[in-house]
Parts: C-alpha cells; sequence; structure tokens
C-alpha cells in the first residue's frame, strides 16, 4: 500500500476564530400576567422598560452606557413566524458543516418558553432539527454525486442531574451511562452509547424521533424540562478526487430550563438529584462569565479576570459543551425569553446569559486529513466498528421481533386446535338437531307428543331446537373468529418470513464488514511498519550522509594543503606490495578503496565516498626518499576492495587495482 504523503491539495488546518453567534426569540405573551415592556431597536438590541435592580445597582451586564440595552445578533419578535426563526437559525450551518467545522446549535432559556418548540417544533411546525436533517440530506446529495462518500453516524442521549442516559438504546434502558475524559484534550467519551449509522435523511429523521419520543415517554414532566438534549451528527466525507477526508460534528442541544429548581417545589426529584440540576446549571452561567470576562480582559488592560482557564471540567455539562463555547466549534446560541411580567427577573437573567456568550470567541478549525493519514485510518476502523455495533444491535432487534412473532404464532395454533374441536361439536349438534326436526315432524304427523316411559313428554322439542339454534349460532361466530385467525396467521408467517430473510441478510453483510474490519486492521498494521522501517531508514542514512561529509572535509582539506604546498614533509606513496607489510595492518583491512597513480602504483587504502581526479591521498613514513611534489594534478583511480577480513591477499588486490 503507498504511504500517505502531504498532498498538494491539503494544506492543514488553520485555527481561527468564531464569535459566537447569538439570537433572541421572545415567546409571546400567554395574556394571564401582566406583559412585559421591551422595545426593539431594529439592530439586534432590546431595551427593558422595566429593570429589577439588586440593592439599587443592575446586576447584570450592560453595553456601554445604555445599561437598559442588551445586543444580540438578531431578535426575533413574537410575531415572527416559526420557520422563518428556524430557517434563520440554521443559516449556512449546513454549508460549513459540509466543509469540515464543527456546527452546535443550542437553546438555552427558563422553563416552559420554547426550547423544545424552537429545536424540535410540533406536529404542525418544524422545528431547527427536523429542518436541519432535511437540509443536510439535501446537500449530501449533491456531494454524492461529486463521487464524494459519506458515512454519518448519530448518537442521542439526555443528560439528567448529571447522569447520562441514551435514548437510542436497544434494548430500552434506564441505567446511566459512565464517562470517561481523555487527559490530553479533555474531551468526554461516553460508554456504551449506541452510534447509529443512518444512509438517508428519512432513516437520521426516525431515529431522531424514535429518540424525542423516548425523552417525552417520561411520566414526569419536571424530568423532561430539567433535562438537557444532546443530539450529535457525525460526518466523515470521503473525496477520492481531492484525496482528504472532512469530518465534521452537528450538535443540536435542547438545555435543560435554566431557572433554579426551588427545593420546596412539589416535584418526583430526589434532593440529589436537585442538587446535581442547580450546580449542573450553575456551573454553566460560571463557565460562561469566565470566558466573557477572560475576553474582556484580553480586550481591555484595565479590567481584570477572576480565572485564567476556563471551567469546563467543573461538571458533565460544561464538560459535554467543551466545543460548544469556548471550543472548536461554530456555535449559535438561541435565547429563549418570557414577556411575561412574573417571569421578568428570569427574563434579564436570561438576557445577561446571552450578552456574555456573545462576548466569547470559539477558535474553529476546519477538520480534514489526508486520505491515507493514520488519522483517517483509525476513523475509518472506529466507523467500521460502528458500524458493526449497529448491525448487532439490528440483528438483536430483528431476531426479539421473530421471537415475538412465533409466540403469536404459537398462541395461534392452539387456537386452532381449540376451533377444530369447535367445529365438530358443531357437527355433532347439527346432527341432533336434524334428529329433533324429523322427530318433531314425525310427532305433528301423529299429532301428538310420544309419551316416554314415566308419562313424561320425551322432548319439549321447541325448546332444545332453540337451544341448539343458539349453539349453532355461537358455533359459527367461532367459525368466523376462526377464519379470521388464519388470515392473520398466513399474514405473520409471511411477516415472520421476510424478517428472518432481512435478519440473514443483515448478518452476511455483517459478515463482509467483519473482513473489510481485518482488512483495515492489517493495512494499517503494514503503514506503520513501513512507516517505522522508513523512519530508520532515514535516521541510517542521515548518519552516513554526516560521515561522508565529515570524511569530504576531512579530505578536501588534506588535499588543499597538498596543494599549497604545506602537506607534511614526511609524507611518501606507498605501493601495495608495502602495503602487504605495513605495521598498521588492521587499519588497511577495515579499509575499502585503494588510490593508485595512472601507472597502476597504488598508494594507499582508504575508507571514503568521493575522491578527486586531481588529489592524491598518501601515508605517513619515516623514508623521505620520494618526491612529493610530483603528486600534483596526478589523475586518481579508487576500486572498491572486498570487505575486510577477504582482503587477505594484497598481491590480488594489487592486480586488480593495476587492471582498473
Ligand atoms: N414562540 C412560540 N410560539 C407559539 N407557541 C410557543 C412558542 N414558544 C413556546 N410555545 C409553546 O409553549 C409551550 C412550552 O414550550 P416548550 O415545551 O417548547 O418550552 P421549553 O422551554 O422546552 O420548556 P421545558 O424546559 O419545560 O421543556 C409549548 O406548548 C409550545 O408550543
Amino acid at each position: 500500500m503507498a504511504i500517505q504523503s502531504v498532498s498538494g491539495a491539503y494544506t492543514g488546518p488553520i485555527a481561527q476564530p468564531s464569535p459566537m453567534r447569538v439570537l433572541l426569540r421572545l415567546k409571546p405573551y400567554s395574556g394571564e400576567a401582566a406583559k412585559l415592556s421591551y422595545v426593539e431597536d431594529g439592530s439586534g438590541a432590546i431595551s427593558m422598560q422595566d429593570f429589577p435592580q439588586v440593592g439599587g445597582k443592575t446586576t447584570f451586564f450592560t453595553e456601554g452606557n445604555d445599561t437598559n440595552k442588551f445586543k444580540f445578533n438578531k431578535i426575533y419578535g413574537v410575531d415572527v413566524m416559526q420557520h422563518d426563526v428556524c430557517d434563520d437559525i440554521i443559516g449556512d450551518n449546513v454549508e460549513e458543516l459540509l466543509n469540515g467545522f464543527n456546527i452546535t446549535i443550542m437553546a438555552f432559556g427558563q422553563a416552559g418558553t420554547g426550547k423544545t418548540y424552537t429545536m424540535f417544533g410540533n406536529d404542525h411546525e418544524k422545528g431547527v432539527v427536523p429542518k436541519i436533517c432535511q437540509a443536510l440530506s439535501d446537500q449530501l446529495e449533491a456531494a454524492h454525486k461529486d463521487g464524494t462518500e459519506v458515512t454519518i453516524t448519530l448518537t442521542f442521549f439526555e443528560l439528567f442531574a448529571e447522569s447520562v442516559h441514551d435514548l437510542l438504546a436497544y434494548p430500552k434502558t434506564v441505567k446511566s451511562l459512565k464517562t470517561s475524559s481523555d487527559p490530553k484534550t479533555q474531551s468526554i467519551s461516553i460508554k456504551g452509547l449506541r452510534n447509529v449509522v443512518v444512509t438517508s435523511a428519512k432513516e437520521l429523521q426516525k431515529y431522531v424521533e424514535a429518540g424525542q419520543g423516548r425523552r417525552n415517554s417520561s411520566d414526569s414532566q419536571c424530568k423532561n424540562s430539567r433535562s438537557s438534549a444532546f443530539i450529535r451528527i457525525t460526518l466523515e466525507q470521503r473525496s477520492r478526487k481531492q484525496e482528504i477526508v472532512k469530518t465534521s460534528m452537528l450538535q443540536l442541544v435542547d438545555l435543560a430550563s435554566s431557572d433554579k429548581l426551588d427545593k420546596n417545589a412539589k416535584v418526583d426529584i430526589s434532593s440529589d438529584e436537585l442538587k446535581a440540576i442547580n450546580s449542573s446549571m450553575q456551573n454553566l452561567h460560571h463557565l460562561v462569565h469566565s470566558l466573557a470576562d477572560m475576553k474582556v480582559a484580553e480586550r481591555d488592560a484595565s479590567a481584570t479576570s477572576k480565572t485564567s482557564h476556563a471551567p469546563h471540567r467543573s461538571s458533565r455539562l460544561t464538560k459535554l459543551l467543551q466545543d460548544a463555547i469556548g471550543g472548536n466549534s461554530k456555535t449559535t446560541a438561541v435565547i429563549l425569553c418570557s414577556t411575561d411580567k412574573d417571569d421578568k427577573e428570569e427574563t434579564v437573567s436570561s438576557l445577561n446569559f446571552g450578552v456574555k456568550l456573545k462576548l466569547i470567541d470559539n477558535v474553529i478549525e476546519q477538520n480534514k486529513e489526508g486520505l491515507n493519514s493514520k488519522a483517517v485510518m483509525d476513523l475509518a476502523m472506529k466507523n467500521m466498528r460502528i458500524r458493526e455495533d449497529s448491525y448487532l444491535t439490528r440483528i438483536k432487534y430483528l431476531e426479539d421481533e421473530v421471537k415475538k412473532l412465533e409466540n403469536l404464532l404459537e398462541q395461534n395454533r392452539s387456537d386452532v386446535l381449540m376451533n377444530r374441536s369447535l367445529v365438530e361439536e358443531n357437527a355433532k349438534l347439527k346432527d341432533e338437531v336434524n334428529l329433533i326436526r324429523k322427530s318433531k315432524e314425525n310427532s305433528a304427523y301423529q299429532g301428538q307428543v310420544q309419551p316416554g316411559k314415566d308419562g313424561e313428554a320425551q322432548y319439549d322439542s321447541s325448546e332444545i331446537l332453540e337451544n341448539l339454534m343458539e349453539k349453532c349460532e355461537k358455533v359459527i361466530q367461532l367459525q368466523l373468529r376462526l377464519d379470521e385467525e388464519l388470515h392473520q396467521k398466513s399474514s405473520l408467517s409471511q411477516q415472520l418470513r421476510y424478517k428472518g430473510s432481512k435478519a440473514q441478510a443483515l448478518e452476511a453483510m455483517n459478515v463482509k464488514l467483519l473482513e473489510q474490519l481485518n482488512a483495515y486492521e492489517k493495512e494499517l498494521k503494514s503503514v506503520s511498519n513501513a512507516n517505522s522501517l522508513l523512519r530508520q531508514d532515514v535516521e541510517k542514512w542521515s548518519n552516513v550522509a554526516a560521515a561522508r561529509s565529515e570524511k569530504i572535509e576531512e579530505l578536501e582539506k588534506e588535499v588543499q594543503e597538498h596543494q599549497l604546498g604545506t602537506f607534511p614533509q614526511k609524507t611518501r606513496l606507498v605501493s601495495a606490495g608495502e602495503l602487504n607489510h605495513s605495521k598498521d595492518d588492521s587499519k588497511l583491512k577495515k579499509s575499502n578503496w585503494l588510490f593508485g597513480n595512472s601507472n597502476g602504483n597504488i598508494w594507499s587504502t582508504r575508507k571514503v565516498s568521493t575522491v578527486s581526479t586531481s588529489s592524491a591521498i598518501t601515508t605517513n613514513s619515516q623514508d623521505s626518499s620520494s618526491s612529493r611534489t610530483s603528486l600534483r594534478g596526478l589523475n586518481l583511480h579508487a576500486i572498491r576492495l572486498p570487505p575486510s577480513g577477504e582482503n587477505e591477499n594484497h598481491a590480488d588486490n594489487e592486480k586488480e587495482a593495476k587492471e582498473v
């Protein structure tokens, strides 16, 4: 397999600031309490006319000198239609998601202000979630046509009193899931959370509705209102054309109600849960305020921030929102507020929260990798495992369905047996009726009732006949039921056959997936082996290169010295014959090269990589009789000697050198 080199198209992620987009939506006045006055100035600022104060001082953040004004990216007044609000919230988020950016849309506000209505909608008006799923599917179809392979995985869970519950778990369970934090990135992962691989918007929508159905099926409205729902849709887009893989996550969060839950409130929540709910929300407020303070201190040297780090680790809620608030995500926060005067304090608190949020800058990165990079391989393996789990769950579901149908069939079978005996009884009764009818005819003919042995009438035939007719009627009813059940049975066995074949197909698919997974694992192993070999090679060659350049330098210096005439006086050439008897035999044996002039005389053996044709290398000697000046300008020849240990026969070497 080819080792991925960073392709020209891929330039690596570049972090960039992304300010929070904060939108305000006002819930229409319910009419029971007095209406809270507010004025919108059309530029995203809202002024409250009636202002709560603590000790004569306003207790919230204000912009500029105008203490009445709260500024947002956009405000949706009470008369703005649901579909306009939702389309606006979605904006260009789908395109950005497809570009490889993480996206978060979250709803924050007091209980009953319309968080769920905005995020999920109702039977008549779609909310952000179904709309964005549809928009995503439309865009993906276009990407698919362009040759991009897309894998979509979905998780849907809720956080209630700091406990995580899987809303897609199969079989359905109420047990809470454990979480763990990555010590490096601090990102939180949920153990045993079901990841579903979906292939279409319809399927996506089906799972979202199933999860939302489970959330709503809780018989406690309060628990429902105090839990945060998280939908996470992960997209993996493989473009073979561009040789990149983009991975991004769309996170849709319906946060728990922001108002404090009173400990005296009559709700079916334990005191521990109540504590956890309130502290979770407090931690969220603390996180947002700290990040906003840090931002203000960064901008304004005179301002000080109480904290130097973002307290994401203080609770599960803040950990789960790590990317959404102050992390790698383009985030849109929708603040939902009531316009009832009774809710004034909570409304101002929510406005204040929104204004603080708006100060925070997230830092986003386009999540893309080279097609064959290790990160992408890891991701592919992870997705394979998710797919496998997903199929195993589906198989389990189908097997359970088959079992249910088999039980129904069994029940039907016993009903059939019972009905058979009824049919037999019916036949007997019919015979009896015929018999009685005949005897009645005979009596009418004889004009009297036949007396019995004891003198009483043997039959009150009309009464018996009536009874029998009644029984016949019942039998007919039973037969009708039997027919109906037989019909049901045949449709059930048809279903059973269909589900059985589906389960088989899924099992076959699963086997294929496992094979693919193994192949991926092998591929990954060979890539990492090749990588480590390459790394070793690179290390070896850089050592060799360093040694060679050192040698070259040394040689050049010697040559230079020689050319300048500063060569040591006691240097002479040695012949190969002499080399045979050299005292420094061990050195020579190590050498790989012989040097000589064009007459075939060998001067020296050196281990070198390059040789200058106009230089010579000599050995030092006590004998000064040989002329050194004649060495200048000589043509050098180099031959390779056999490895040390094999060059015992130097005469052969000399011969070989002469030939060269
Ligand atoms: N802008 C709006 N227009 C019309 N009806 C609304 C609006 N906002 C909320 N509602 C209605 O108010 C009721 C409460 O809304 P919803 O359940 O969405 O509030 P919530 O903030 O999710 O409450 P909780 O936190 O208690 O779950 C619903 O019946 C919803 O239809």
